[in-house]
């Protein structure tokens, strides 16, 4: 869930509401005005026609109502419901695996062929072993030749065992890797099923059969998030064959327009579970409808941004940073500490993007790997003082620390500067105000451990 994800619909939507919260008044003839605009954006992000006139009928409904119109800001209060109801369209709430309580638990993957499917078997095992859970994949996947080495050589990555029995009957495969499940103490598995380029009998007829045979606890289909309302159709055909409790999207990474992830669960019933973001084994991510609206309408993903901040930020030190950001104690030290974490995320640009606002404008910034070494010398070439009280920094420091650092004077006002300008957003930040998406559906993360440097230009 990258760069370019929903790009067309996101812009069209954010120009609709850019002009809708300039008005300062809203008529009904203003609403529906927006609303044509708003299905004409998801008509040709390839949303289930339907599901578009649900949806601008639903909203339209409740943005007409009295209090919206006579509020005091019309134009985010339909915003909001815009919001509200895309969340709904997608499920609402995130939705987990069943986990039994008798292991082991049985998660069959189906879907057509080259959607992913064993790819995602490897990443949910990989998922699931790092939350302590001890997976085995199976190779049913029995006329692909390539498909079984293809999961035995993900399974020798991701140091996850996987079973296979060759060309065997796929049920009797299915059947056998329980046992040596049991045997073995393994407590999750993981079914790779075959593909085939079409749904047609014979592949149901197998699919039900190692229903029937391993009885598992969840059936998740995969499906390509690039075929749009294709990934739809073949959804619902799954669903009513053979009954699906999740999917998994994949290839959300890539330039899709949206379709399939807004139109999926209202069409099947079927929630999303996981998102596929990339072709490597961490690339999955739990499904959040929440979040996905808030990317799609541009309030940025700050939740997500939040989760990666902790996962390369240490707890403790996190912990030290807020009370720093509380007391507005932040000095350049801290800076380059950040930036030092920061590294640890991955991309500048991909982070920057999930922040509200700063989405749009940071499309064509490159963020430069050398600049973050230039502000890393720079801060080195400062003293103590300096660093905790960078207002000492006027024209002769600037020189010398230039100077020592191998850069200019310019760089170095611009990264004061831009320092200056951090300690005002992460004020924001820290108080959990201004940013209207900050910490919403997870209590007690108001706010929570976001001090990230920005060295961007
Ligand atoms: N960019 C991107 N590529 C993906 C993603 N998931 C899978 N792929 C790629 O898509 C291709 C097909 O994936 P497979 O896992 O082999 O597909 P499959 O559904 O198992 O196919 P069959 O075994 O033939 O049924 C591979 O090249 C994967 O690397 C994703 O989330 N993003």
């Amino acid at each position: 869930m990258r760069a370019g994800m929903f790009q067309g619909l996101s812009e069209k939507l954010q120009e609709t509401f850019k002009r809708l919260k300039s008005k300062g008044k809203l008529t009904e003839a203003d609403v529906n005005e927006a609303m044509r605009e708003v299905r004409m954006a998801l008509l040709e992000a390839d949303v289930n026609f339907k599901v578009v006139k649900d949806f601008v009928a639903k909203v339209k409904e409740r943005s007409i109502g009295q209090e919206v119109l006579e509020s005091l800001s019309p134009g985010q209060q339909v915003i909001k419901i815009v919001n509200e109801e895309m969340v709904a369209l997608m499920g609402g709430v995130s939705s987990k695996i069943n986990i039994s309580s008798k292991p082991p638990t049985v998660i069959m993957l189906v879907g057509l062929q080259g959607a992913g499917k064993t790819t995602h078997g490897a990443k949910l095992a990989n998922m699931l072993k790092k939350q302590g859970k001890h997976p085995l994949l199976v190779a049913c996947d029995i006329y692909r030749p390539a498909a079984i080495k293809q999961l035995e050589v993900l399974g020798e990555q991701i140091k996850v065992p996987v079973f296979s029995l060759g060309q065997e009957n796929p049920v009797k495969i299915a059947a056998a890797s329980l046992q040596h499940a049991n045997s073995q103490g393994l407590d999750v598995v993981i079914i790779d099923t075959a593909g085939r380029l079409h749904i047609n009998e014979e592949l149901m007829g197998e699919l039900r059969e190692i229903k029937v045979s391993v009885k598992p606890h969840e059936i998740l289909l995969v499906v390509d998030a690039m075929t749009g309302q294709d990934a739809v159709n073949v959804a619902e055909s799954f669903h009513n064959e053979l009954g699906v409790d999740g999917i998994i999207l994949t290839k959300l990474d890539g330039d899709t327009r949206g379709g399939a992830a807004l139109s999926v669960k209202a069409v099947t019933g079927c929630p999303i579970k996981f998102a596929g973001v990339g072709e490597k084994m961490d690339a999955i991510e739990p499904f959040f409808p929440e979040r996905m609206a808030s990317r799609i309408l541009g309030m940025g993903d700050v939740l997500t941004l939040i989760e990666k901040a902790q996962e390369a930020f240490d707890e403790k030190q996190a912990r030290e940073m807020e009370q720093k950001l509380r007391k507005q104690e932040f000095t350049l030290d801290d800076f380059l500490d950040q930036m030092q974490q920061l590294k640890k995320m991955g991309p500048l640009n991909s982070l920057l993007e999930m922040i509200p606002g700063v989405g749009k404008q940071m499309k064509d910034v490159q963020v430069d790997e050398k600049d973050m070494a230039h502000v890393e010398a720079i801060i080195h070439s400062m003293t103590a003082e300096e660093r905790r009280k960078p207002a000492l920094i006027k024209d002769s420091r600037k020189r010398r620390i230039a100077k020592g650092s191998g850069t200019s004077i310019q760089e170095v006002g611009r990264l004061l500067k831009q320092f200056e300008q951090m300690q005002k957003m992460m004020k924001q930040f820290a108080g959990g105000s201004g940013m209207g998406m900050m910490g919403k559906g997870k209590k007690g993360k108001k706010g929570k451990k976001l001090g990230l440097p920005f060295p961007f230009k």
